[in-house]
């Protein structure tokens, strides 16, 4: 595949968040990006930032071709803003504010998320973070991890995830050694660790992921961040990274395609997430998209349903999930066995779970309790 960098990045590169009109803020179109190349009958750029390739429209791949003649490049290029394009469909969440009053925590995490990206792409931009993919572990197959564990044991695959701190619970553990805790995790049979990489609202950071990845633990790591740039995507492979988290209810159609495409050039996992039918639709409507997580948690209100799950994976959306071989993640609130079984009953093949583990004396011993078992862990190496 070619080497792409015509994502949302080039977006955030141009465009400064502030209390400045949407329209002000719009980050620039793909016409905007790089000279003409001619692609059928409509006028199309190739980006300015590619790495190889898209100089010769006829390199071009199928996914690229259709990715570049999308509708919402149509709608970018007639001038949409990224918000009106995101609101078009169903996303509530803002990038670019219009007023000082954050919606919700999720909008909240998201702006500054923004003010924090481009901060840091200041210091070290995408080419210094590119030179230095070669010197990170090699990706780790996330999701044949999960289906060996979900074959080995006959209940979902655990996510086990490393986090200090949450908005909706505030300090969930004080003395917090993530590396002790991921190996424990590991020695009790987690297939994949989820490590939070938010500093100002998880208390995570990316010290925490080299570290985990470091100390020898074999397990799959998620980036699990607020990723809205794709620099973000980049940086998580360089520091070690097998999958990364993109959130639907915060990232427009055109950004999921983009990002899942550099994920696949890099040997990322995608981890999709989506809390609504919307959500999962325009999920089921991307090519290539091997892993879902429901979250029964509304980023937006804290509550958590875990019947949420099940509703989604009813009727047609299940049928469509199972035709595609998409594995689904049944994520938050999950306590009991009783709790699995509900959704594990509803087709889900594997479970991020945090508060219900990370809490406890001997986190790592508190799996048997989740499950009703203990879980197996074949310690073998899944490198991509
Ligand atoms: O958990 C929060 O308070 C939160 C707030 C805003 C955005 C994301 C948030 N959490 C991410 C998650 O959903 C969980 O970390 C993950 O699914 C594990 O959930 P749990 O087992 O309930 O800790």
């Amino acid at each position: 595949m070619q080497s792409l960098c015509l994502s949302a990045s080039a977006r955030v590169r141009v465009s400064i968040p502030g209390p400045t009109s949407p329209r002000l803020a719009r980050s620039l179109s793909p016409a905007e990006w790089a000279p003409e190349i001619p692609m059928g009958s409509v006028r199309r750029s190739a980006p300015l930032c590619c790495t190889r390739g898209l100089q010769e429209a006829s390199a071009l791949d199928n996914e690229t071709y259709s990715l570049i003649n999308s509708i919402e490049v149509r709608e970018w290029e007639s001038g949409k803003s990224i918000d009106d394009i995101a609101a078009n469909q169903g996303i509530r969440i803002r990038r670019h504010p219009s007023t000082n009053t954050p919606r919700n925590i999720l909008e909240k995490i998201i702006w500054d998320k923004v003010i924090e990206v481009s901060e840091l792409k200041k210091e070290k931009p995408l080419t210094l973070v590119k030179e230095t993919l070669a010197d990170a572990p090699p990706a780790r197959d996330f999701v044949g991890a999960l289906k060996a564990s979900y074959e080995r044991n006959g209940v979902p695959a655990l996510i086990a995830e490393v986090k200090k701190a949450s908005p909706s619970k505030g300090v969930l553990r004080e003395d917090f050694d993530p590396v002790e805790i991921a190996k424990a995790y590991e020695q009790h049979g987690a297939a994949c660790l989820s490590i939070l990489t938010d500093e100002k609202y998880f208390q995570g950071n990316f010290k925490i992921l080299e570290a985990v990845r470091k100390a020898g633990v074999q397990c799959p790591l998620l980036c699990k961040e607020f990723i809205i740039d794709s620099w973000q995507i980049y940086y998580a492979r360089s520091k070690g990274a097998d999958a990364v988290l993109l959130i639907a209810g915060v990232l427009p159609d055109i950004d999921i395609k983009l990002m899942t495409m550099e994920c696949r050039e890099l040997g990322l996992t995608a981890l999709l997430e989506v809390h609504n039918e919307r959500e999962l639709d325009r999920v089921l409507n991307i090519d290539g998209i091997q892993l879902i997580g429901i979250n029964n948690r509304d980023l937006e209100t804290f509550e958590v349903d875990n019947s949420i799950t099940k509703r989604l994976l009813e009727g047609e959306r299940g049928e469509i999930v199972r035709k595609k071989g998409i594995i689904v993640v049944g994520e938050s609130g999950l306590f009991t066995p009783d709790d699995v079984s509900y959704v594990q009953n509803a087709d889900v093949k594997a479970v991020l779970v945090g508060e219900s583990l990370i809490k406890q004396n001997d986190p790592g011993k508190a799996i048997p309790g989740l499950f009703g078992k203990e879980i197996l862990q074949l310690l073998t190496m899944h490198l991509v």
